[in-house]
């Protein structure tokens, strides 16, 4: 079997080389991120190891050799995954490489807006000194952290956030309310808003388009912050502009945001209770390595017949590890 890395953000591919080869499994790394580039350069192949190239109908539809589509990392927005189903094309992900530091990336940004070290930091190097500017922050164990989300990251980030001290709620579609999920209570979305004074969002894009929107934003604490190191278009941007401003909430932290990069002129950075990252929160070298290790050997077990790990779509006769 042949594989195309069809686009690498990453500065090289050492690592992709070395378990490739190893296997003795031909590979070439394209830079293909349209449907048309993909079209265009990477015919012939029976599995892509893709980052950010747009793998839809169109393009099962002209590669029809395409057999296995592994994502560089969870997200698998840019496949056609139920066009994948109908084109008998596996899709597979890596969803364990980076949950400590997406939680840790959260909780980072989270504390930086609760302790507001971003606000004093800015004032501070301009020559300001005074402290009472960042009036009113609060003892971390006498407040609520609510994780919208309780899957892998969000569990992680809810362990990290309880042993600060904070009290820590949590909403996820698939769970009671009452349970506990490891540090968490689960509570109902609409207690998760009211009650937590920051919330982190931890959920799929996939059904979830603007889930914090205007509407949202006015249930929640004028003082409460909300960090987004999920995806984009969970938050409905315009509405969060409009929060920051007229101080409906306290403010708010995105790794993720509708257009990456952002739009140079959207009026939402003016914001200064708002803290901006580059889709950075699963990045750490320790991370990145173990990702490009894992879509490879995941490479190389589906080249060889051998189960995957990690299969995002359940094809009939698929083979997955369990
Ligand atoms: N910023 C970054 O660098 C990274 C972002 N991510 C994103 O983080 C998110 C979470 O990843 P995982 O924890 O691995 O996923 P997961 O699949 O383990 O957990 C997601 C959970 O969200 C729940 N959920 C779905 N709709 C919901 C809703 N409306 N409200 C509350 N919960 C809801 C699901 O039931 C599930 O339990 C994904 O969107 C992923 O793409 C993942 C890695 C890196
Ligand atoms: O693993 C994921 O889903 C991530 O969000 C990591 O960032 P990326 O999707 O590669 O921009």
């Amino acid at each position: 079997m042949k594989v195309i890395i069809t686009d690498c953000d990453h500065e090289n591919i050492d690592i992709e080389t070395k378990v490739l080869n190893e296997a003795g499994i031909e590979f070439e790394l394209k830079c293909a991120r349209t449907e048309e580039e993909v079209i265009e350069q990477c015919g012939g192949a029976d599995i892509f190891i893709v980052q950010y190239a747009r793998i839809s109908e169109k393009v099962m539809e002209a590669l029809p050799e395409l057999k296995y589509v592994v994502r560089y990392g969870v997200g698998v927005d840019t496949v056609d995954v139920e066009a994948a189903e109908r084109h008998g094309v596996q899709v597979g992900n890596v969803p364990d490489y980076g949950m400590n530091e997406v939680a840790d990336h959260a909780l980072a940004m989270m504390l930086m807006l609760l302790r507001k070290v971003y606000m004093m930091d800015r004032f501070t190097k301009s020559f300001g000194w005074d402290y009472t500017k960042a009036i009113p922050v609060h003892r971390f164990c006498e407040q609520t952290v609510g994780v919208a989300g309780m899957g892998r990251i969000g569990r992680n980030f809810a362990k990290k956030a309880s042993a600060i001290g904070f009290r820590v709620i949590g909403y996820d579609p698939q769970m009671k309310q009452g349970d506990r999920i490891g540090e968490a209570e689960i509570v109902s979305f609409e207690d998760l808003v009211s009650q937590s004074d920051a919330i982190s969002l931890h959920c799929p894009a996939d059904g979830n388009r603007d889930l914090f929107d205007w509407k949202v934003f006015e249930q929640m604490k004028d003082s409460a912050v909300l960090i987004n190191a999920a995806r984009g278009g969970i938050i409905n941007e315009q509405d969060l502009d409009k929060a920051l401003r007229e101080g409906i909430i306290g403010g708010a932290a995105l790794d993720c945001m509708n257009s990456e990069p952002m739009a140079p002129d959207s009026p939402i950075f003016e914001n200064e209770n708002l803290i901006v990252t580059p889709h950075m929160a699963w990045y750490s070298e320790e991370a990145a390595m173990e990702l490009k290790r894992k879509v490879a050997k995941e490479s190389v077990r589906f080249a060889q017949g051998l189960p995957i790990h990690y299969p995002v779509n359940r094809l009939e006769g698929g083979r997955y590890y369990e």
